[in-house]
């Protein structure tokens, strides 16, 4: 009879899913170390795989237990385990408290100590596996002696948890024979003879099946238990009543532990067993990293191929029990009515566990399979979990059920706050003539903040929020921000901007709004003209260079080159009040700025020797000088421009201005490299933009603009 006896949910949250995955993979590993010993052995891979029933894992006898020794008080005789060999093929044992207690018998027979160390297991080797190696593989003989205080400390229980890998219940040793290659036995040979142990158990195994073995060693072990349960049995083991000893070695395990089949047990905190694979986050699901947590677990799972156990599309498969009641009851149908002759119930054939394969995905699984790897997958979530109970997650189920009992909230509650940030974030907008970098930071707080609820906003999308953000007084002024790619650009720019205006007129929105929206008009002479001949703004037909215009080929001076005299420039329009979204630079200013900026609705364009004044220009996407005598290293390059307002303008060339700026008496050479030669600008623009991508610093303040390298 198989019991399952698992201590209350509520008592002890999580500890069944814990300790079912923990043995689903204590219980792969065993094999795979099988597996490598028995490579050592000389047998080759599989040389042990017999021992393990036919692999369906149905009369297999693994066992584990949670271990409690109670701490020894002075003068109390301690609890431990005496001398003994494990039954089976290999022991697993966890030492899952700092304590020492453990120790093994050397080959000279001496007690040396074993201590815990962390994250390793202790592998004893079980007197089944001595046996069928004919000593080659020695069993371990080990004792474990009680937890002492440490002066004047106060003791504290220890704790262990072994997994003991077992064989096949009906399997008979001694029909077995395994062949050694003649270079193993003679490693056993060299060993020559070795001191015997103090440890006598399970010696039966040359005519028993290993069950019958088993249980005489707990009869052994247990003898007033043995008295109760299997009196049969202790009469024959201990024809003289109850032995001193053994009335003793029951409180060897009056320890919190269950024996079974399959084993389960008990165990006062679930902890221990967390040190496999699934920790998977260094934090742990709380309540409030959902996000976080469900990436990480479906990753997990998916690596091991148990999605569907935690979706639940994996459906459990009937057990065999329900199969077989099945096939009757359809045979008692045919036979009732057909009176034909009775079917015998089919009993399923179990496919071959995998129980050592790493990845789940592929097979459909058996019964048992199936009930395996929901475990590990109920583990895997309950792993990372803190605090399964208080948070409501239901445990007593499956490994999907499990799962949707958080899921189908939080991805709820994360959709509608993913919604909710969302719009939090479209919802924000600047009011003209307040702190631009707080704007800022508030966008970019509610941006992380949605994202951090799965919104996903791309940095492509968020330089379009933070573009939206932004009143329409501002729409000259983002039509220049196209060839920035990034939110960090776009940012860049619209600060600087927005420092300038609020530099120029001091703590006045009205004012900002007006002049950001005086860009509606053009920085063209005169924009209202259209050529008909060219049809380029700016000028009309009887005034034309080009061909068929009224001065056709009667460029001026400028055009070709030579050096521009004042005369040529003072027929320029001085009544330009309406420039673009700009501070103005004088560079010829003797001050300590290499640019002043001035009201540009205050300014004629022209410098007092005749030249054009410059502009600096946050919202410009390039320098722009019109004078054609200021360049160097000119390059022809004819096309159009485009103001923010959607004013063409002509560019005829590109290439490098040089300027010079008295700062305190010194004279300082500016090169602006890559300039726009714009003949039809009533002034010159320097682009705050490129200075700053530049490396320039660009400061604002006291009607000045600052640049710095
Ligand atoms: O608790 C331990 O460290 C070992 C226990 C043990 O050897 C056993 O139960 O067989
Ligand atoms: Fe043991």
């Amino acid at each position: 009879m198989l019991y399952k006896l698992w201590p209350d949910e509520s008592l002890l949250p999580s500890f069944r899913p814990t300790f079912e995955s923990y043995l689903v993979q204590v219980e792969a590993l065993s094999y795979e170390f099988a597996s490598l010993m028995s490579e050592a052995f000389g047998l080759g891979p599989h040389g042990l795989d017999r021992f393990y029933d036919d692999m369906t894992g149905r009369t297999m006898q693994h066992r584990a237990k949670v271990v409690k020794y109670p701490a020894v008080k002075d003068g109390e005789e301690g609890q431990g385990v005496g001398p003994h060999y494990d039954a089976g093929f290999l022991t697993f044992l966890l030492q899952a408290s700092p304590h020492r207690g453990l120790q093994v018998q050397n080959l000279a027979g001496e007690w040396i100590d074993a201590p815990p160390i962390p994250d390793t297991f202790v592998v004893n080797i079980g007197k089944a596996l001595e046996f069928v190696t004919g000593g080659l593989a020695r069993a371990t003989s080990h004792r474990v002696v009680s937890p002492q205080a440490a002066l004047g400390e106060e003791a504290t229980p220890r704790y262990s948890v072994p997994f003991f890998q077992n064989i096949g219940l009906d399997v008979r040793l001694g029909e077995h024979v395994l062949e050694f290659p003649p270079e193993i036995l003679a490693l056993r040979d060299a060993r020559g003879n070795v001191a015997k142990t103090d440890s006598v158990n399970f010696s039966e195994f040359d005519r028993e099946p290993s069950g019958k073995v088993n249980l005489i060693g707990r009869v052994k072990s247990h003898p007033d238990v043995a008295q109760m349960h299997y009196p049969e049995l202790f009469k024959q083991y201990f024809p003289d009543g109850l032995p001193e000893s053994g009335k003793g070695s029951a409180r060897l395990f009056d320890l919190i532990l269950i024996l079974i089949v399959r084993p389960v047990c008990n165990i006062e905190d679930a902890g221990y067993c967390v040190m496999l694979d699934q920790r998977i986050a260094s934090e742990q699901y709380d309540g409030t990293n959902w996000l976080e947590f469900k990436t990480k677990i479906r990753a997990a799972a998916k690596q091991r191929g148990v999605l569907g156990y935690l979706d639940g599309t994996i459906p459990c498969p009937p057990s065999p029990a329900e199969v077989a009641l099945a096939a009757a009851a359809a045979a008692a149908l045919v036979q009732g009515t057909t009176k034909g002759s009775p079917t015998r119930p089919s009993t399923p054939t179990p496919s071959p566990t995998t129980f050592a394969t790493a990845y789940w995905g592929l097979t459909t699984p058996t019964y048992d399979e199936w009930q395996q790897r929901d475990a590990w997958t109920q583990g895997l979530i309950s792993l990372n979990v803190k605090n399964a109970i208080g948070l409501g997650i239901k445990l007593d189920g499956t490994a999907a059920e499990t799962y949707a009992s958080i899921a189908s909230i939080k991805d709820a509650v994360s959709d509608l706050g993913c919604i909710t940030a969302e719009a939090e974030l479209n919802a924000i907008k600047y009011n003209d003539g307040s702190d631009m970098d707080e704007h800022v930071a508030t966008l970019r707080t509610a941006w992380i903040k949605a994202n951090g609820q799965g919104a996903g906003i791309t940095d492509t999308k968020f330089r379009m929020v933070v573009l939206k953000s932004l009143p329409p007084t501002w729409l000259p002024f983002i039509g220049s921000l196209y060839a920035e790619p990034t939110s960090t650009g776009v940012i860049a720019r619209i600060s600087a901007h927005s420092k300038m205006i609020l530099s120029i007129v001091p703590g006045a929105g009205a004012s900002l709004k007006a002049l950001s929206t005086s860009t509606s008009n053009s920085k063209l002479r005169n924009p209202h003209l259209k050529c008909t001949n060219c049809s380029k703004p700016g000028h009309e037909l009887a005034t034309c260079f080009q061909k068929g215009g009224g001065k056709e080929g009667q460029f001026p001076e400028w055009w070709r080159g030579k050096k521009v005299g004042s005369a040529a420039q003072t027929t320029a329009s001085a009544t330009t009040t309406h420039v673009a979204a700009s501070a103005i630079a004088s560079t010829n200013e003797d001050s300590f700025y290499a640019f002043s900026t001035q009201h540009a609705t205050s300014v004629t364009a022209r410098n007092a020797d005749g030249s054009l004044k410059t502009f600096g220009d946050s919202a410009a996407s390039d320098h722009y000088f019109a004078a054609r005598a200021d360049f160097h290293d000119y390059v022809e390059e004819a096309r159009m421009g485009e103001t923010a307002t959607g004013e063409k303008f002509r560019i005829l060339g590109r290439g490098t201005v040089r300027k010079v700026s008295v700062v305190n008496g010194k004279r300082i050479n500016i090169s602006f490299m890559n300039v726009l030669h714009a003949p039809d600008f009533t002034h010159n623009l320097v682009s705050i933009g490129r200075l700053d991508r530049g490396g320039y610093t660009v400061q604002f303040g006291g009607g000045k603009l600052r640049v710095q390298p």
